[in-house]
């Protein structure tokens, strides 16, 4: 493994603990710098829009903890929101207010979600979207997108974005070929061969899931009228569409990717996956949409879903505390945020010569280290990664923190003010001559 480019001596101790006693020394593949060579920093503290490392440095936060952090790190009002409900109890195994208020808040803000279930994870979301509509349709074939990743679901994991994309992996071993024959995987944004594959088997395909608007591939935005597309010919052949806001949901605006976009004149998705954000940073996740549908879930019917911790009463005051905080001025501010770096990111690669395309979806954005724009999986892995990753590294030492990937979204924060927004910024040109030397000097 690569050393530190600086001594970082609590870090090593931390990492050689850590691979003694976990595979890869992490608990979620995207946090090793497997892709980008050498070791990850241990976090000890964050504080507004500041990672502080276990020996004493700081970084600006470009990853936010995988979108959560909408607010920043410790933001007074979750802070205050989650010791009021810890003073209460951690968790009761019944119904409780605070998910009840959680519940209200998704279903206020995201017109065509007329009931939730609450779960503790993205990847549950999705997963028991993909079972209710399996169970309203009576029908198992799921389609989804070359470069989306929904958690890893078996069924889902095909294909699938984020650490998948990340490590090069076809798919993932330990999925049955059973289980992988129910998923078709079409390329992202091409519309024909979604028609194609209803034509088919249209009658046996229960679901489409697709992102909102990708984020784990990088940042690519559905092309106009492509989501209205799977809305009309899900529709014509009695499948659901399943929009998976897990990424973006109340993160591109307060009723997130379809916000946005929507409604659509075809007709709004069946349902809705979210999480991140609305778990202000802790386990909570939901998925839900429309009444019949939901009507199906057990106790009320006989799709069977379930959880120990789900809505739990600490997670759902930090997601209700940080939803809350969610305004139209926080918006504006991540857009000026995402605005200033995608500009100063555009103006240095560009001095430097460096080939890149950046794409964003509201605040959402990410460098594509190619020319021209990016609409589907090959055409995101069809980047320099050496360069991104000789950015990366640049970009780390001089204390920005972004996902040691090419294949993720970078998240800003209302926390973001000018001074940290000022010290990505000052970083750039030299990360920007460091791409540009990749390029000269590595094969991609
Ligand atoms: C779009 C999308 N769906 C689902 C997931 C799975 O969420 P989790 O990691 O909370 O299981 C993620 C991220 O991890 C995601 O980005
Ligand atoms: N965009 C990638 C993720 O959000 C995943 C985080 C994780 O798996 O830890």
């Amino acid at each position: 493994m690569t050393p530190y480019p600086f001594d970082a001596p609590a870090s090593q101790a931390l990492l050689e603990r850590a691979l003694a006693v976990t595979p890869g020394g992490v608990n979620s593949p995207v946090r090793a710098f497997r892709a980008v060579g050498g070791t990850p920093r241990f976090m000890a503290s964050g504080a507004g829009p500041y990672l502080t490392d276990v020996d004493g440095r700081e970084y600006v936060d470009l990853v936010g903890s995988w979108g959560p952090m909408i607010l920043g790190h410790r933001h007074p009002a979750v802070v205050e929101a989650v010791q009021a409900a810890v003073a209460d109890g951690f968790s009761f195994g019944t119904p409780s207010e605070n998910e009840v208020r959680l519940c209200e808040e998704i279903v206020a803000r995201v017109e065509p979600v007329e009931q939730v279930r609450l779960v503790s994870s993205g990847t549950e979301a999705t997963m028991s979207a993909i079972r209710l509509a399996r169970g309203y349709t009576g029908r198992s074939l799921v389609v989804k997108f070359a470069g989306c990743y929904h958690g890893h679901v078996d069924s889902l994991l095909a294909q699938a974005g984020s650490g998948v994309a990340t490590f090069a992996l076809p798919d993932s071993a330990g999925v049955p070929k059973e289980m992988a024959a129910e998923t078709i995987v079409l390329p992202y944004n091409d519309l024909a061969a979604v028609e194609q594959a209803f034509a088919a088997q249209g009658a046996e395909i229960a679901a489409v899931i697709t992102e909102a608007s990708p984020g784990n591939m990088g940042v690519v935005p559905p092309a106009p009228g492509f989501t209205e597309g799977l809305r009309r010919i899900t529709a014509a052949h009695g499948a659901l569409l399943i929009s998976d806001e897990v990424m973006t949901g109340f993160r591109c605006s307060a009723a997130g990717w379809y916000g946005l976009e929507g409604p659509y004149d075809a007709g709004a998705p069946d349902l809705f996956t979210f999480g991140k954000v609305m778990g202000g940073g802790f386990p909570a996740a939901a998925f839900g949409g429309r009444a019949d549908v939901m009507a199906l879930l057990a106790p009320v019917g006989p799709v069977y879903q379930a959880g120990t911790l789900s809505g739990n009463p600490v997670a759902t005051a930090a997601g209700r505390a940080t939803l809350e905080q969610c305004t139209p001025a926080l918006y504006a501010r991540l857009d000026e945020a995402a605005d200033a770096l995608t500009a100063a990111l555009r103006d240095e690669l560009g001095r430097a010569g460096v080939p890149h395309t950046i794409q964003r979806a509201g605040s959402m954005f990410s460098v594509f280290f190619r020319d021209g724009a990016v609409t589907d999986y090959d055409g995101a892995r069809a980047q320099h990664v050496p360069a991104f990753g000789a950015f990366f590294h640049s970009m780390l030492s001089q204390g920005v923190y972004l996902p040691p990937s090419a294949f993720e979204s970078w998240f800003v924060s209302g926390a973001h003010d000018d001074a940290a927004v000022d010290r990505v910024v000052s970083a750039v040109p030299a990360a920007a001559a460091a791409a540009a030397e990749a390029f000269a000097t590595i094969d991609s």
